[in-house]
C-alpha cells in the first residue's frame, strides 16, 4: 500500500506563485443588481496566499451573491475580479473552475449513488489530460494519470479520515461526512482558492469542531487563500484572519475579528437581528481566550 502523503505533496498544483505583499484575489467596486434590489453594492476586498478571510451579514445580506459573482454563477453589472493577475468576471462557472477556483456547497452538491472514492474521481476530471481514446482503452497516458488520480483521491481521503466510508454510497452517509466529502471533492480539484459556503451549517458540536481542524490543516499544510461565508460567529471569530462584513449589500466593516467584533456599525447590523443574533464581542473575546491558551500549551 502506498505511503500516506503529507496534503502538500499530493496536492502540489495547489500552490501559487505570487510575488510579495500582491493578493491572490482583488476584489474592486462590485456591484449586483436584481431589479431593484441590490444585492451586493460596492464589495471591495482582497485575499493573500493563506489567508482564511470570513464574509458574514445578515440573512440577506448579499454573501451568497459574492460568492455567485466570484464563481460565475452571476455576473455583476459594475466592478473587477482579478484572480493571480487576470480577469475573473465574465467567465463561465467551468471556466472559473478551471482556473483553479473551488467552492464547497452550502447543499451539497455530491452523487448520492455514486461511492465517496468516485465522487472525489469526479472532482478529478480537469485533470485528467488525455484523450477519449486513450481513456477508453486504459493506455499509455490515461492509465498513469488514472492512477496519480487515484493516488491524490486516496491521500484526501486520509486527510479527511473518511477511509471507513471510501466504497460506500455518499446518499447513505451522515450529514457530517458528507459535507467532509464536499470539502473533499473541492479539494480534489486542486484550487488556488477555496470558496467555503457554510461549511458548519447544519453540524453539531463535534462536527463543527472536526470541520474547523481541517480548514486549519487546509491552511496551514497548503497555503490556501480561501473564503468562508458562515453564520456560526464562534468559528468566524476563531478562524477567521480577516472578516468583512455586509448588511442590505454594502460592506460596513473589514478587519480582524478584533476590530470587526467591536465596530458599532457591526454590533447594530446584528443586534437588529433581534434578541437571537450572535454576541460578536462575547465570541472574539472567547476565540481570543482560546488562541491564548492554546499558545500557552
Ligand atoms: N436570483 C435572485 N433573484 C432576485 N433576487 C435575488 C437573487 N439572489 C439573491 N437575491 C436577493 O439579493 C439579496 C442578497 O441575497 P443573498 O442570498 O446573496 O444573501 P445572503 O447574505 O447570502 O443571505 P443568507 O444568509 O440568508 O443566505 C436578497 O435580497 C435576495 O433576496
Amino acid at each position: 500500500m502506498a505511503q500516506i502523503r503529507p496534503l502538500s505533496e499530493a496536492l502540489t498544483g495547489t500552490s501559487v506563485d505570487v510575488p510579495a505583499g500582491q493578493p491572490v484575489l482583488q476584489v474592486d467596486d462590485l456591484v449586483l443588481r436584481f431589479g431593484g434590489t441590490t444585492a451586493v453594492g460596492g464589495v471591495s476586498f482582497d485575499v493573500q496566499r493563506g489567508e482564511l478571510f470570513a464574509v458574514i451579514g445578515p440573512n440577506g445580506a448579499g454573501k451568497t451573491s459574492i460568492f455567485n459573482c466570484l464563481s460565475g454563477v452571476y455576473r455583476p453589472q459594475e466592478g473587477r475580479v482579478r484572480f493571480l493577475g487576470e480577469d475573473l468576471l465574465g467567465l463561465k462557472p467551468d471556466v472559473v473552475a478551471d482556473r483553479g477556483v473551488a467552492r464547497m456547497f452550502q447543499n451539497i452538491e455530491l452523487f448520492d449513488n455514486l461511492t465517496v472514492l468516485d465522487n472525489l474521481m469526479l472532482g478529478r476530471h480537469q485533470h485528467v489530460g488525455y484523450g477519449m481514446l486513450a481513456g477508453m482503452l486504459w493506455v499509455g497516458r490515461a492509465k498513469r494519470a488514472e492512477l496519480d488520480n487515484r493516488r491524490i483521491v486516496e491521500d484526501i481521503i486520509d486527510f479527511l479520515e473518511i477511509e471507513a466510508f471510501r466504497k460506500l454510497p455518499v446518499g447513505m452517509l451522515p450529514y457530517g461526512v458528507k459535507k467532509r466529502v464536499e470539502l473533499g471533492r473541492a479539494l480534489a480539484m486542486e484550487p488556488k482558492l477555496l470558496l467555503l459556503d457554510e461549511p458548519v451549517a447544519g453540524m453539531n458540536v463535534e462536527e463543527t469542531e472536526d470541520m474547523a481542524r481541517f480548514i486549519l490543516d487546509i491552511r496551514t499544510e497548503l497555503e490556501l487563500a480561501m473564503i468562508m461565508v458562515e453564520h456560526d460567529m464562534g468559528l468566524v471569530m476563531d478562524l477567521a484572519d480577516r472578516i468583512l462584513v455586509v448588511d442590505f449589500g454594502k460592506p460596513i466593516a473589514l478587519g480582524t475579528p478584533d476590530v470587526v467584533s467591536n465596530d458599532p456599525e457591526v454590533i447594530r447590523a446584528y443586534l437588529g437581528e433581534g434578541d437571537d443574533g450572535p454576541d460578536l464581542q462575547t465570541e472574539a473575546a472567547t476565540a481570543a481566550a482560546v488562541t491564548t491558551e492554546e499558545a500557552g500549551r
